[in-house]
């Protein structure tokens, strides 16, 4: 393929995605790579680790940047969380500011506008997300709204669930990206291993399973994968707080445990184009959030 045309030059950079949690930054990741990396969920926090998707295209390439919501910290994971989606910001060619089309533009919304407007990326993207569940006037006021949180380069309405603008957005980030060569090699989706992604696609179904404070007590870790020709056997552990919690992860004759369980293979047999065989368990960590080594050891931290 060629890189370079006449007319167009290649153009490549980091984009930070940033937003209130649950804003969508997940699945607009997803949506724009055509692919499953990042894990989503209705609850609040549900992304810890900052993960680098590569999406290519015929005259581009874009690192983008998913990180965590931001949000008021509760304890050393939430702290950890906050940091590392503002360190992003540092060293990106452009932001998405992420607004979710359905709730109103708050304080949280105005504090994340602060720390992208402080930032010096050079291009400030506003992406208004969920336009499938909005309709025309309230996504009118919103759009009024979240253009007063600062002076933006641009503004995009968009539906990672049907489809909606997503291309317009990697284009639109694309023409705004500098000249450069590709960083990453074409066939490279994201930075994060195998493990990594098999850990979180577990700690996805627990967060969509799990009721209430659970799901923030949850951490995932894979402690093997062996391939064999045309299977992969993966060992995971899900890492609670309280033996309560335990009992609630494993259920009534190990019913919640084999849902979970269930419903994770299938994306990590769609991730690893094979059969999988995923062994689960659950360990009591008492308080692990609130130790930085523990939270350092799951990867939910800034990284380097
Ligand atoms: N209907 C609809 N739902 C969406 C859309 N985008 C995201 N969602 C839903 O909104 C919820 C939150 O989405 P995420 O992508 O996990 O949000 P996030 O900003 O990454 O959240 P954190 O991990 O908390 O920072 C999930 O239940 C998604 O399915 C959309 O375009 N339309």
């Amino acid at each position: 393929m060629s890189d370079n045309t006449a007319q167009t030059p290649f153009t490549s950079g980091f984009v930070a995605l940033v937003g209130r949690a649950n804003a969508g930054k997940s699945t607009l990741l997803n949506a724009a790579l055509g692919q499953k990396v990042a894990i989503t969920s209705p609850v609040a926090q549900t992304t810890r680790k900052r993960l680098r998707a590569v999406i290519n295209t015929d005259s581009s390439q874009l690192v983008i940047v998913d990180t965590p919501g931001l949000h008021k910290p509760k304890d050393a994971l939430g702290k950890e969380l906050n940091r590392s989606a503002l360190a992003e910001l540092e060293d990106v060619d452009a932001v998405a500011m992420l607004v979710d089309a359905t709730k109103p533009v708050g304080t949280g919304d105005e504090w994340v506008a602060g720390h992208v407007k402080a930032c010096d990326a050079p291009y400030k993207l506003l992406v208004l997300t969920k336009a499938d569940l909005s309709g025309p006037e309230q996504m009118a006021s919103q759009l009024e709204a979240a253009r007063a949180l600062l002076d933006w380069d641009d503004e995009l309405v968009v539906s990672a669930k049907t489809g909606f603008n997503v291309d317009s957005f990697v284009e639109l980030v694309s023409r705004h990206l500098p000249e450069g060569p590709r960083w990453f090699p074409e066939d490279m989706s994201c930075d994060a291993t195998t493990e990594e992604l098999v850990a979180e696609f577990v700690r996805e179904k627990a967060f969509l399973n799990l009721r209430e404070e659970i799901p923030h007590s949850v951490g995932v870790v894979c402690d093997s994968i062996e391939y064999a020709r045309d299977h992969a056997s993966i060992e995971a552990t899900i890492i609670v707080e309280r033996e309560g919690q335990k009992g609630i992860v494993i259920g009534h004759g190990g019913r919640m445990i084999k849902k979970i369980g269930t419903e994770a293979r299938r994306d990590i047999e769609r991730l690893l184009g094979r059969r999988v065989y995923l062994d689960l368990s659950v360990r009591v960590q008492p308080a692990w959030r609130r130790d930085q080594n523990e939270i350092r050891r799951l990867g939910y931290d800034a990284g380097e």
